[in-house]
């Protein structure tokens, strides 16, 4: 697995606002889709592309295309989708596919409720968005999912990542160089409820509102 940690001062400063309790949702809700947009420029570094002539009101030239099949973006239901918007202004071509899953807040196993993504991602590169990494669960059972369906690689963008999460994915995962996580922020740790300390709370919560 490659780990990428985005260090940039753009990043940081919204970073810190998102994690205040006191940001109004509207503001959150704001925050999160700039971040995912500043992030998904790192992520989308290995994106594949073609050269495709272009004509210039001078001279016809070799410019560069994204490829086909185009990527899949998979926001995992709830606190994802309010990374998707951010995402798609990057990547306004990509197919999207949704996975929903809650947190058990007991047991800490990651519960599907919701899968909408193609039978076939043979050959396809997938964009992961969850902006909370706490245990791994969510994202080792989503990034299962995907390979499951034949993904060419993974890519997951989240916002805060706690080291237990990065290290369970990292051990499910194991070796392999297909899969990569960005984040903007590799918290200290998870609290006795699994939440990253310091983190930003529940994100789901503080994008929509319901318990
Ligand atoms: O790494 P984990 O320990 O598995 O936890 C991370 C998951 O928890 C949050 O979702 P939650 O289950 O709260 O669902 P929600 O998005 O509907 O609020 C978050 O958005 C991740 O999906
Ligand atoms: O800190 C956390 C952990 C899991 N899910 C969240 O939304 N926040
Ligand atoms: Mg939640």
């Amino acid at each position: 697995m490659r780990l990428h940690v985005a260090d940039h001062p753009l990043i940081s400063h919204k970073l810190s606002v998102l994690r205040d309790k006191d940001t109004p949702q509207a503001t959150f809700r704001e925050l999160v889709d700039e971040l995912v947009t500043l992030l998904a420029y790192e992520a989308t570094r290995d994106v594949r592309t073609e050269p495709r002539e272009v004509i210039t009101p001078v001279a016809a030239t070799i410019g560069t295309h994204m490829a086909d099949p185009k990527p899949i973006v998979v926001p995992v239901l709830r606190a994802g989708l309010g990374m998707l918007g951010g995402m798609m202004k990057l990547l306004p071509t990509a197919e999207v596919g949704f996975l929903g899953l809650k947190r058990d807040e007991e047991t800490l196993q990651a519960i599907t409720y919701a899968n909408r993504l193609p039978d076939d991602l043979s050959g396809r590169q997938c964009f992961v968005l969850d902006p909370m990494l706490a245990t791994g669960g969510t994202l080792a059972a989503t990034i299962d999912y995907l390979f499951e369906r034949g993904a060419h690689d993974v890519t997951c963008i989240c916002l805060i990542a706690a080291p237990e999460g990065i290290e369970l994915v990292e051990k499910h995962v194991g070796d392999r160089a297909d899969v990569t996580v960005v984040v903007a922020a590799v918290d200290e740790r998870l609290n006795e409820k699994a939440y990253i300390v310091p983190g930003l709370g529940d994100a789901g919560d503080r994008l929509y509102g319901l318990t």
